[in-house]
């Protein structure tokens, strides 16, 4: 499995981050890339262990160096994998997991075909809306954005070799880590 790229996808609020977290603590070989964003940090979130936090001239200048492996805006911001993550990782032994949106997940699909891509699924999208309310992150506006983009997202999903649901949390990670460890 080592040098195997895991690109985890699914809409804001499905709960990719959590799973995530707890995937990387049974399996300490994976590591997360840290993806660059124009976005603002939200409180708590540290810039070059949550994300790279860069303006638009950076990102753009990076984005003409050919630093991304993927790129995408979502919700009015953008969003990329640095090429630098990806590399450092592999070189040094590890699997990489992205999580990223779904128009990245679709370029990676064509510069990167053995990526193993994974959809998250919720239960229903009435669940997404309480999860993201719950999670207290983003105001009304930046909620309503997420669900209408979560809408164009969750049909897409057919489009992925794995689709886990994410209902029970013990039982999703338990899927997510059988998919990864039989890659
Ligand atoms: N294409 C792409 N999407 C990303 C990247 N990093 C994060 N995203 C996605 O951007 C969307 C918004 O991320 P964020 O603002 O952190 O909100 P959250 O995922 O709801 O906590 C989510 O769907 C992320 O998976 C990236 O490097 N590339
Ligand atoms: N299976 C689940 N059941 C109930 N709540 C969940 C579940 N998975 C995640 N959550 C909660 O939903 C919210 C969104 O999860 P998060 O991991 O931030 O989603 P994402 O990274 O996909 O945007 C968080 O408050 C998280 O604790």
């Amino acid at each position: 499995m080592s040098g195997t790229v895991f690109v985890i996808t699914g809409p804001s609020g499905v709960g990719k981050g959590t799973l995530i977290r707890t995937l990387l603590e049974r399996m300490p070989e994976l590591e997360l890339a840290v993806s660059a964003t124009t976005r603002s940090p939200r409180p708590g979130e540290e810039h070059g262990v949550h994300y790279h936090f860069l303006d638009d001239v950076e990102f753009d200048r990076r984005v003409i160096e050919g630093d991304f492996v993927e790129h995408a805006e979502y919700s009015g911001r953008r969003y990329g994998t640095l090429r630098s993550e990806l590399e450092k990782r592999i070189a040094e032994g590890h699997s990489v997991v992205l999580e990223i949106e779904v128009q990245g997940a679709r370029q990676i699909a064509q510069t990167m075909p053995d990526a193993v891509r994974i959809f998250i699924a919720p239960p229903s999208e009435e669940t997404l809306r309480l999860r993201l309310v719950g999670r207290g992150t983003d105001d009304m506006d930046q909620i309503e954005r997420r669900l209408e983009v979560a809408k164009a997202e969750l049909a897409a999903q057919d489009e992925f070799a794995h689709i886990v649901h994410n209902d029970r949390l013990d039982e999703a990670v338990g899927e997510l880590e059988r998919i990864v460890r039989g890659a």
